[in-house]
């Protein structure tokens, strides 16, 4: 018969019970160690170590040894790796496969889908650099403190002497490089989908402006898929100044792009579709609005003359707890992080549909649909 035990709080619970709920709170402390160990396993080159190795699964001392480590190392990479194939980014081969029943020492390592996202020029490794870089880190210790704070202050700021993020990026060359091949690599993930997937969404549309495109990845790859679309990259000019063709968009031989510099909160290109991808959570509902207001402008053909076009607003961003998310412990993990580096980093947010629906109307659209989900995220219409 076990024992029971007081929870500290008068409830009575058995042993086990108590025990597992402090390795919970262990786990939630120490989530930071295995992204470090995520870090340091990107850092070392092991995702690329295991891609390139002629043997697969390869063996823990091949796998230290193309690194390489320090021979000394071999058992602390075995150590490494164990949270992370525990985390789903390695497999590790049973023993008793490899040596047909017979024992057999060493680990052995293969990429999961995960782990193939990490590998060097792939979509996730400059996410890493960005995220787990030592001023990233330092406006999450500001998170409590800035409870206290005034509505518009933000922890980031709070850690960056009253700087913003894009103010931070301006002064820090590394941290911007990062922050858009983060963003490019994002975009040929997402444009991937949306090219082969969502045809329907381009259907009717002869002119496309991708507002607040960055260096024009998914610009690009629509205008490849799409030659008769027209699409534009706009972004503020110094991110658009000479970038796309050299730097991410690889776009020099696609005749039906354009590039124009702007803002979004004064006045976007007239097409007949815009495209708002991973925008609108940056930013509070109050900037929100102004940017939906001049997005709704630019797609709804000249009122006055009654010229109406078909147009649409195409917005690409989280609908947190939508049905396809609900019960998805990854996805749902990943709309709420995201929802706090919005807050931490901006005073932005990821909004719930009720939240789409309020700014949409707002803006003066006559209707939305959410078409589908992108993962964690939404692919949301919205009309003139
Ligand atoms: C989070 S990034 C998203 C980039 C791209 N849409 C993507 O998903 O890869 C936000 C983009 O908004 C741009 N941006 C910020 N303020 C802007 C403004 N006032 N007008 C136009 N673009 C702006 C930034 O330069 C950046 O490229
Ligand atoms: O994936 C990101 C990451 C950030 C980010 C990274 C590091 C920081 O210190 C702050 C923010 O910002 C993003 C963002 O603004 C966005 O619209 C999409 C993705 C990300």
């Amino acid at each position: 018969m076990s024992q029971q035990h007081d929870d500290l709080l008068g409830n009575i619970i058995s042993g086990n019970k108590l025990l597992e709920a402090q390795a919970r709170a262990w786990n939630y402390s120490f989530n930071y160690i295995v992204s470090m160990a995520l870090k340091c396993a990107v850092e070392l080159g092991v995702p690329d170590a295991i891609s390139k190795s002629p043997e697969q699964p390869i063996s823990l001392s091949n796998l230290a040894a193309a690194i390489p480590l320090h021979p000394s190392k071999n058992d602390a990479l075995r150590r490494l790796m164990r949270p992370l194939a525990h985390a789903g980014f390695f497999t590790t081969t049973s023993a008793a496969f490899l040596a047909g029943g017979e024992e057999e020492a060493e680990d052995h390592y293969s990429l999961t889908t995960a782990g193939k996202l990490l590998l060097r020029g792939g979509p996730q490794s400059p996410f890493i650099e960005l995220f787990l870089d030592a001023s990233t880190m330092t406006s999450w210790g500001m998170l409590s403190a800035w409870f206290h704070y005034s509505a518009d202050a933000v922890p980031f700021k709070a850690g960056h002497d009253g700087a913003s993020f894009w103010e931070c990026m301006e002064k820090d060359p590394a941290q911007k490089k990062a922050f858009y091949e983060t963003m490019v690599g994002d975009s040929k993930l997402v444009a991937g989908v949306l090219v082969s997937e969502c045809k329907e969404v381009f259907e009717g549309v002869e002119s496309l402006v991708d507002v607040g495109g960055g260096t024009g990845t998914m610009a690009v790859a629509i205008a490849r898929a799409f030659p008769k679309v027209n699409c534009t990259v706009f972004d503020l000019p110094h991110v658009v100044a000479g970038v796309m063709k050299e730097e991410g968009g690889g776009g020099d031989d696609v005749e039906n792009l354009h590039v124009v510099g702007g803002s979004m909160f004064e006045k976007i290109p007239p097409a007949d579709a815009v495209l708002l991808k991973w925008i609108l959570h940056d930013w509070d509902d109050e900037r929100c609005l102004k940017i939906l207001k001049c997005c709704r402008e630019a797609v709804a053909g000249d009122e006055k003359k009654k010229k109406k076009k078909n147009g649409k607003v195409i917005v690409i961003d989280m609908v947190v707890g939508n049905e396809d998310v609900v019960g998805n412990k990854e996805l749902c993990q990943a709309q709420f992080c995201y929802d706090l580096l919005m807050f931490a980093t901006f005073n932005g947010k990821e909004r719930d549909e009720k939240e789409w629906r309020s700014l949409f109307m707002a803006a003066g659209f006559s209707g939305y649909k959410i078409i589908r989900s992108l993962g964690p995220r939404s692919l949301m219409e919205a009309y003139p």
